[in-house]
Formats: structure tokens, sequence, C-alpha cells
């Protein structure tokens, strides 16, 4: 787990409805607890706290030792940043208590003179995951300080020491680090407190994946991904126009290509029409539309595609040919089914329903989450890619991890609600996420939009409204 997965968690937290106040309560809690185990009570300690939630922290973790220690705590920098609600709930309170000390260092020139002999124990709470850059001033005076009475006091850091990995960084005898150690930490001692996560929490996707997942934006025209979808046939138009309607809410660029024969149905300016000769797919097409992946960032095929042998031909060439992330979706899953090896090297998604997925290999999953889970895994590593299982619970997994999405309701399974999950995860893809992300926020985004339709209509809604939705979810994820 990295230290951006804190962030994720975070906001997964808050979503399921853990508030990031007993979060810092928890925190603050356990640092208390392990200074206490491993130095004993009566302790004279000083607490540097910055004003973020770092500092928030050590708030907590002076009032949780004030109660048969002797506190002080020195807030470095000026009270009115310290931004987060919770941080602030825990600095007002610590203002109204009298047995806690409190000095204000606002400039380096008040921290370079403090002199901490006789303090058992300093706590670095300065800075934690949110550290950008090198140590800035007055921060970077109060490690210099804690720095002097390294071996004549204990020094306990924070989640992690201040300033690290700077040179410029506190010399703990330990940090206290959240819910999990974190595997980019090195060169310092690490106890680990949890905050109180529950296990969904590393698996469940939620705003947090999905935030991160949209967050991958250029600031120049068709940076901001560009996807080719190819479906279509001479009985179907609908379900490439679904996936590519979806899309473009997402990515800059929509690449539809699809026989001329279903493609001159479709006006919709918001999509670039590149329609192919012909009523289906045939090997025909194949360095027409090869040509066109070069111009793309990610590329969805199979949507409507229909089941002839010459168009399931043309499916398994393609796919052993492009070298872009792909998401292989109904028909076109039906196709590589016949030969699984055209999969070999590639980066993709599956996105087979129950019965798909029997088809490809061979069992339904069944049972708990769990062992379904089992089941998604072993397959997706097997096969070397991304399996999304679509479902009343999705499951997602690449083989190593897996995660699932409980958006969604009955009404998805109209039709269609398929062909927008395949664009949303084309167009997470082609914004440059990985297979795994754009599958589990796929399936997370698609069943928001549909539960959100739901909440308007009912159970009998279009998927073109699941489609239409796509925005406004977006909107909320990262304003979430
Ligand atoms: N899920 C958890 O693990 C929880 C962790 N908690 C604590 O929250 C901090 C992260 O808090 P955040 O507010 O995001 O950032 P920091 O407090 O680490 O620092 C931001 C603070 O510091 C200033 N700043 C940033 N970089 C620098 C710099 N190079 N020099 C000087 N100042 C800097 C910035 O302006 C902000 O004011 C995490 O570490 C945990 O301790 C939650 O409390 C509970 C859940
Ligand atoms: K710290």
């Amino acid at each position: 787990m990295k230290i951006e997965d804190v962030y994720i968690w975070d906001i997964n937290a808050k979503w399921l409805g853990i508030s990031p106040f007993q979060l810092m309560e928890n925190a603050g809690a356990g640092v208390a607890r392990a200074i206490e185990e491993n130095f004993g009570k009566g302790l004279k300690v000083a607490i540097f706290c910055g004003t973020g939630n770092n500092g928030g922290d050590g708030f907590v973790v002076a009032r949780h030792l004030s109660f048969e220690n002797d506190v002080t705590v020195f807030l470095v920098g000026d009270e009115i940043k310290i931004r987060s609600e919770e941080a602030r709930h825990n600095w007002e309170l610590l203002k109204k208590l009298d047995f806690v000390k409190i000095k204000i260092l606002k400039d380096s020139s008040q921290i370079k003179v403090l002199n901490l002999e006789g303090y058992d124990v300093i706590v670095d709470a300065l800075l934690g995951a949110g550290t950008k850059g090198e140590p800035r001033e007055p921060i970077r005076s109060a490690i210099e300080k804690i720095n002097e009475y390294s071996g004549k006091a204990k020094i306990v850091s924070v989640d992690l020491p201040s300033g690290y990995p700077s040179k410029v960084q506190v010399k703990c005898d330990f940090a206290v680090t959240f819910q999990w150690d974190k595997e980019e930490f090195e060169g310092f001692e690490r106890i680990v407190a949890k905050i109180g996560y529950p296990k969904e929490l590393y698996h469940l996707v939620g705003p947090g994946d999905a935030k991160f997942a949209l967050k991958k934006k250029g600031e120049h025209k068709g940076q901001n991904g560009r996807l080719l979808i190819i479906g279509g046939s001479e009985d179907y138009f609908g379900a490439p126009y679904l996936a590519a309607k979806a899309a473009s809410y997402i990515v800059d660029l929509v690449y539809l290509v699809m026989p001329e024969y279903s493609a001159k149905r479709i006006t919709d300016p918001d999509m670039i029409l590149r329609p192919v000769e012909g009523k289906n797919f045939t090997r025909e097409h194949l360095e027409e539309v090869l040509a066109l992946v070069e111009k793309v960032d990610a590329v969805i095929i199979g949507p409507g595609i229909g089941l002839k042998d010459e168009t399931k031909e043309f499916v398994r060439e393609f796919v052993k040919r492009c070298e872009k992330p792909l998401v292989i979706d109904a028909d076109g899953l039906k196709a590589i089914a016949e030969d699984l090896s055209v999969l070999n090297g590639k980066t993709f998604v599956l996105t087979p329903h129950a019965g798909e997925f029997k088809t490809l290999f061979g069992g339904k999953p069944e049972g708990s989450l769990q062992e379904k889970a089992e089941l998604v895994i072993e397959k997706a590593k097997e096969i070397g890619g991304v399996i999304l299982l679509k479902g009343v619970y999705d499951i997602i997994s690449d083989g190593k991890v897996w995660k699932y999405n409980k958006t969604g309701n009955k009404g998805m399974t109209t039709g269609g609600t398929g062909d927008v999950l395949a664009g949303i995860v084309g167009a997470l893809l082609a914004l440059g996420n990985s297979s795994l992300g754009a599958a589990s926020v796929g399936a997370f985004l698609n069943g928001l939009a549909g539960d959100w339709v739901k909440e308007e209509k009912g159970e009998n809604y279009t998927a073109l409204e699941v489609a239409r939705k796509v925005p406004y979810v977006v909107k909320w994820v990262l304003e979430f």
C-alpha cells in the first residue's frame, strides 16, 4: 500500500460513513497509546504541530496524553492556516483545556531560541502524507530544533518523520503510522496503529478510486484521451453508439468505427464517425482499422459487432495486432473465446457477464463474493489481464488483487447498459489509467449513473439515460 492509497481510503471511508473526526481521534489515540506503552506515564511531553491534519493528529495526542502527563503543544505556523474541520475542531478544543500549555511559534526566530531540555518525549506532528517538497520555514527550523535533542529525548513521529524523505527530516525513535505500513517507507522504525478501517476498504470501489482515475487530465486538446470504438453490424448500431456517447463525456475525442450500413444511422456530433465499407466487419477491414489505432490512446472492440464467422475472425486478428490498451466487450468476447491466445502480451479489460464468463472460461462463478473473486483472480492471472465480471456486485481483478463494486441496480439489466459500461472503461483507459483502475472505476461510475436514473424514473429506464447521467456522476465524484 502506498501513501496515495491513504487519500483513496479516507475518501471511501467518508463515503461509507466513517467521519474524518473518527479517523483523527483514532490516529491520535494510537500515537498516545504507543508513547505510554513504550515510555510509561508522568512524562514531560512537547508536541510540535503543523497546520495540516498531521498537526490535527498531534492535537488529539496532546489531549489524550494530558490525562496523566505534562503536555506542552507548540503550534508551528499561524492558527488561521488550520484548514480541515477535524483539525480545527481539535485545536479549538485544545485551547479550552487548562492543563495543556500552548505556545504558538509563527516564525523561525522564535523556534531557534527554544530550549527543550527536560522534556522526556518530543512528538513530531509537523508534516505527514501531505508534504510537498523540501520542508519550508518555519517547519524546517522546527525539524532542526527537534533533531538537536535526538538521543536526549525520545522522539516520536506522527504517521511519518516530518521532512521524509528529504535530508532535512526528523530523526525519530519511531513513527506511528496508520492502518498499514507504507511500502515507500525506509530508514526509520514504524509502529502501526489501526484507525478503524473495515476490511471492505481493501476491495470496495468508491469515489476515492474514481477521483484519482478522473484526475488524469492534460491541459491541451486531445491530451484528455482519445478513444477508438469498433462495433456495429448489419443488425446493430445502438450498442457502439451507447459506448461512444458515454465515453464522449469523459474523453476529448471518440472515433466510432462501424460498417457504413449502420453508421449512416448516427448523426451525433459528439463523436467522429469512421464508416467502413459493407454491412459487417471482415478481414478486409483489418489494415484500415489498425491504421486508426495509431491516433488513439485506447480501443473498445465488440459492442454490436455481431457473430458472423468472418467478423469473429476480424476481431481475433485485430486483437492480435492491436498495440494499444483494449476493452473487449459483448460479441467481441465470444470471438476471442475461440482462441484466448490472441490476448498474449496485450493490455486489456474483458467485461463479461456470468454467461460470457462461462463461454470464456468454462465455469460460472458461484458461491460467496470471496469465492467468486477467487475464480476471477485465477482466470485473470491465467490470461494476463483484467476481468470485470458484471453482476449484482461487479468483481474486478488483474490476477493479483481484486475489487468489487456495489453501485447499480436491477434496472441495469436493460439492454445497452453493458455498452455504456464498456464506453466508460475505455474512456478511463484512454485517460491513462491502469486496466484495473479503469475497469473498477468504470463499474462504479456506470452503476452510480444507473442508480441516479432509477431515483428519478424507477426501474424502467433506457441505457441512453444512463449514458446521459455520466457527466453528473463525474461532477459529484470530483467534488466529493
Ligand atoms: N487515513 C489516514 O492515514 C489518516 C491520516 N491523518 C493524518 O493526516 C495527515 C495528512 O494530512 P494533510 O493535511 O493532507 O497534510 P499534512 O498535515 O501532512 O501537511 C500539510 C500541511 O503542511 C503544509 N506543507 C506541505 N508541504 C510542506 C513543506 N514541504 N514545508 C512546509 N509546509 C508544508 C501544507 O501547507 C499543509 O498546511 C497524515 O499524515 C496523518 O497524520 C488523519 O488525521 C486521519 C486519517
Ligand atoms: K510527522
